[in-house]
């Protein structure tokens, strides 16, 4: 199914990175990349692997500081916000991490309510039941919630930690390779889903991924890291109608027609 992309507001960046460098020693990472995610925008990173992906999401979530450049999240400069400030901010957004694990001893309900419990605590147990149950519904797991994780398959898993995260209503959500280590149907589940959580909770997302069929599905723009920049931006057919060899073999090897 092709995105509209009705939702997005253009008229307002929820995330504004510029000019932004990061080294580690004489690993020159990202060499002043610019970046910007539209309201209600789901913005695909694409780059091979160690290509600095995973450091621009640290970058972005203040927890690396750029050499050079500023970031701006949700009109707060992160590069200048301390720890409390910093807390505060990461509130508002949903981090959907490869090793976001769940806790193997808790049920699926303990694992949803857990963020709820620890970060808002005026909540009354009914409230907090409510919300409980209204995210697993959303990923489609209601059925689940007194099961334990080890009950769970795989994709399972992942519905429920990216539930966790959309229970505290997130405005901006980071996913870093949420296709990972799916079977192919379930991977197409996941996209669907992640394209559902932007219907419904209007979110903001930068996806990152080397999964082309991932980038294609979700993806409202796209934007292409190569050698430390962003050299090329725009939807998916955009992105790989170039001559470009950098390019090329990328779009080859993930076998996309
Ligand atoms: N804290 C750090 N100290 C030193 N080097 C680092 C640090 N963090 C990242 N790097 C290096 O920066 C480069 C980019 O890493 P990053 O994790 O962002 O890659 P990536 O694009 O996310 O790759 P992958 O798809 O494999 O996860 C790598 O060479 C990595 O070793």
């Amino acid at each position: 199914m092709l995105k509209s992309g009705g939702h997005i507001d253009r008229s307002t960046q929820v995330i504004t990175v510029k000019g932004v460098s990061k080294s580690f020693g004489e690993l020159h990472v990202l060499r002043g990349v610019d970046l910007h995610l539209f309201r209600g925008e789901n913005l695909v990173v694409l780059g091979r692997s160690g290509t600095g992906k995973s450091v621009l999401i640290k970058l972005i979530s203040g927890l690396l500081k750029p050499d050079t450049g500023t970031i701006e999240v949700l009109g707060e400069h992160v590069d200048e916000l301390d720890e409390k400030a910093l807390q505060q901010l990461r509130l508002k957004i949903g981090f959907s991490f490869q090793n976001s694990a769940l806790y193997d001893s808790m049920t699926v309900r303990q694992n949803l309510e857990f963020p709820l419990v620890r970060n808002k605590r005026h909540l009354t147990r009914a409230e907090i039941n409510h919300e409980v149950e209204d995210v697993a519904d959303a990923v489609g797991l209601l059925h689940t919630i007194n099961q334990m994780p080890s009950e769970l398959s795989g994709g399972q898993r992942k519905r429920i930690g990216i539930a966790r995260t959309l229970i505290l209503r997130p405005e901006i959500m980071l996913y870093d390779e949420p296709t990972a280590g799916l079977d192919p149907i379930t991977c197409i589940e996941i996209n669907g889903l992640i394209n559902e959580v932007q219907e419904k909770y209007k979110t903001s997302s930068i996806i990152i991924t080397h999964d082309l069929a991932c980038a294609k599905s979700v993806g409202d723009r796209i934007v292409m890291l190569l050698e430390g920049r962003f050299e090329r931006q725009g939807s998916f057919d955009q992105i790989f109608d170039t001559e470009d060899e950098r390019v090329k073999p990328f779009h080859d090897y993930n076998f996309i027609t």
